[in-house]
């Protein structure tokens, strides 16, 4: 992975190189702490050492027994994100879907788009308590029962120690993958949560390791040595100066859902104590038509990260005379999508907007690897920066008993504060 802030300097913000020489000793100080957390494996930390200890041999054991045409990925949160990130820029051969809401029309076309009698389960929950999950899991299950498929052969299983979702793979026994110690969900792309479905979709999972264990290799104690901390230090500088939202732009399609898995990775981690960075999702070229008016022309309170592969397979424009067009014709799509990709980072910087480029070689699974743990690296700096808990998520707590009590499942006090809503209802 390849970063470059030189466009998030001198600009709008106000951010000096001089101020990213002056934080680089507390860049130090992070990096010292996040060792010191790796070498002890605590919460969270752990998460930064899975190249190392997360061994895919199991997984791809539990994929192999299936030949499906379908995967289904029954989770939410982090128990869907990184799966789907890995399987969208880099899966093939399966279709690949994530029930990962509960809404009950696209639940149904779903399971009514996919052969039942082809399709593998996996149900993913860390604490194998999450109400959407468990019960898109029943839903399936019963689907599968309707159509007469035996759903314990064709359900994997992954979860924690204990829980609901590890009582009935004990009582099923049903194949299962531990989700591993001290890794939060949206920290956990790299395991067992995201790498099964990947195993699934044919992904290499050595070569995905290898690109995480070559970025993890890049950590150091200057923000001028490792390009995860280049990138975590500027964003948190940059939030610091009023950069309150961070607009992710990834120019390559096959790269839309990793904009979506940064933002549970960027929100849930550092959305706390009132502070944090608001990840806006983009793609690019496409949200030039859409978005880039607000940032170079709105509030100057946000960082743009442009994200892209250098490389990949092209597509020629076929000449044309069609007027005030043949300066297209026989160039290609890449080529046009790299001049978009030049034009729209100058733009903003022309306008004095704050945005960082972030390559990859190619999305193919070293790029990938680089990119997800990069990012998760990047994030974990950015928490100790800002002095904040990175790696736990307690204000959606209060929503979820809110939601228990109402299905009256115990009583919540949230659940009677729903009932208070202030009303001015307008028709
Ligand atoms: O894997 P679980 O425990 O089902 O949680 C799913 C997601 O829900 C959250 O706990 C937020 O509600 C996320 O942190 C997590 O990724």
């Amino acid at each position: 992975m390849n970063v470059d802030i030189g466009n998030a300097l001198d600009g709008d913000l106000g951010l000096a190189r001089a101020d990213l020489d002056a934080l680089d000793d507390r860049v130090g100080d992070a990096h010292e702490r996040i060792e010191r957390g790796r070498a002890e494996a605590e919460h969270g930390y752990a998460a930064l050492n899975l190249p190392e200890t997360c061994d895919p041999e199991p997984i791809r054991r539990a994929a192999s027994g299936f030949d499906p045409d379908h995967l289904l990925t029954v989770g939410i949160g982090g128990s869907a994100l990184g799966a789907a990130t890995l399987t969208d820029a880099l899966g093939s051969g399966v279709d690949c879907r994530y029930l990962d809401n509960v809404d009950p029309a696209w639940v149904r076309a779903t399971l009514d788009d996919v052969a039942l009698s082809n399709t593998v389960v996996n149900v993913v929950s860390r604490s194998g308590t999450t109400a959407e999950t468990l019960s898109n899991f029943l839903v399936v299950r019963r689907a599968m029962e309707s159509a007469g498929v035996d759903w314990t052969e064709r359900t994997v299983v992954t979860t924690g120690g204990e829980g609901n979702l590890r009582a009935m793979a004990d009582e099923h026994d049903l194949p299962a993958l531990d989700v591993p110690e001290g890794v939060p969900g949206r920290f956990s792309a790299l395991s067992t949560v995201g790498l099964f479905a990947a195993a699934v979709a044919g992904v290499d999972l050595d070569e995905l390791l290898a690109g995480a264990a070559a970025e993890a290799d890049r950590l150091a104690g200057s923000l001028f040595e490792s390009p995860a901390y280049a990138y975590g230090a500027t964003a948190y500088a940059l939030a610091e100066r009023g950069a309150a939202t961070n607009a992710v732009m990834p120019y390559a399609e096959s790269l839309e859902r990793f904009a979506e898995w940064f933002a549970q990775l960027w929100a849930e981690s550092l959305g706390k104590d009132g502070g944090g960075q608001t990840p806006a999702r983009a793609l690019g070229a496409t949200d030039q038509h859409s978005q880039l008016q607000l940032y170079r022309a709105g509030p100057a309170d946000k960082l743009v990260t442009l994200v892209r592969p250098r490389g990949s397979a092209d597509t020629p424009i076929p000449e044309t005379d069609l007027e005030g067009l043949s300066y297209l014709g026989g160039s290609s799509l890449g080529e046009l999508l790299d001049a978009e990709f030049r034009a729209t980072e100058a733009s903003l910087a022309a306008a004095g907007r704050e945005n960082v480029r972030i390559e990859i070689d190619r999305v193919d699974e070293r790029g990938i690897g680089e990119l997800l743990y990069g990012m998760e690296a990047a994030c974990v700096l950015y928490g100790e920066l800002a002095g904040v808990s990175t790696f736990t998520q307690p204000a959606v707590e209060w929503g979820k008993k809110a939601a228990r009590g109402l299905l009256g499942g115990g009583d919540f006090a949230e659940a009677d504060a729903v009932s208070e809503k202030r009303r001015l209802e307008v028709e």
